[in-house]
C-alpha cells in the first residue's frame, strides 16, 4: 500500500490535478511539506502520550513523509536501501542523556 501511496503522489507531482492536497502541498513547495510534516510528527506525540488515536496520526506523518521525500528527490526505495543495510545490526546501548528540552 505504501508503494502505491507514493506512486499516486508521485502522479500528482508530475500531473497536478485540481482539488488535490498532494498537488496543493507541491504547490506550495518544501517549505510548507516541512512544516506540515513538523505538525504531523507533534501529533503523532500527542496521541502517543495522552492515549489517543496512534494509528491515524500515524498515517497522516507517513503520507507527508512520503510527500516531504517526493518533493526532495527522495524514494521509498532509497530509505528502504539504508534500512536494509542497517537491518541485523546492533546499535550499543550506551548510557544516553535525558530528553528536556525538545
Ligand atoms: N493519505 C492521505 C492523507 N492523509 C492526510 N491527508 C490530508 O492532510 C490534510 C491535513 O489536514 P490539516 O487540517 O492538518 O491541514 P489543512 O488545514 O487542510 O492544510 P493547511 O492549511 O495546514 O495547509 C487533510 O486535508 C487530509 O485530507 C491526506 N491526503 C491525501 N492522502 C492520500 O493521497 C491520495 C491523493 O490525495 P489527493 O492529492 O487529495 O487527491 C489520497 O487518495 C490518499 O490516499
Amino acid at each position: 500500500m505504501i508503494h502505491e501511496l507514493e506512486k499516486l503522489i508521485q502522479e500528482r507531482q508530475a500531473s497536478p490535478k485540481e482539488g488535490s492536497y498532494t498537488s496543493y502541498l507541491f504547490d506550495q513547495g518544501v517549505d510548507k511539506i516541512a512544516k506540515k510534516f513538523g505538525e504531523e510528527s507533534f501529533e503523532v506525540v500527542i496521541a502517543a502520550l495522552n492515549d489517543e488515536d496512534l494509528v491515524e496520526e500515524s498515517a497522516d506523518l507517513l503520507y507527508h513523509l512520503l510527500v516531504l521525500l517526493a518533493a526532495k528527490g527522495v524514494s521509498l526505495q532509497d530509505v528502504e536501501t539504508l534500512l536494509a543495510k542497517r537491518h541485523g545490526t546492533t546499535t550499543p546501548a550506551k548510557p544516553r542523556r535525558d530528553v528536556t528540552d525538545w
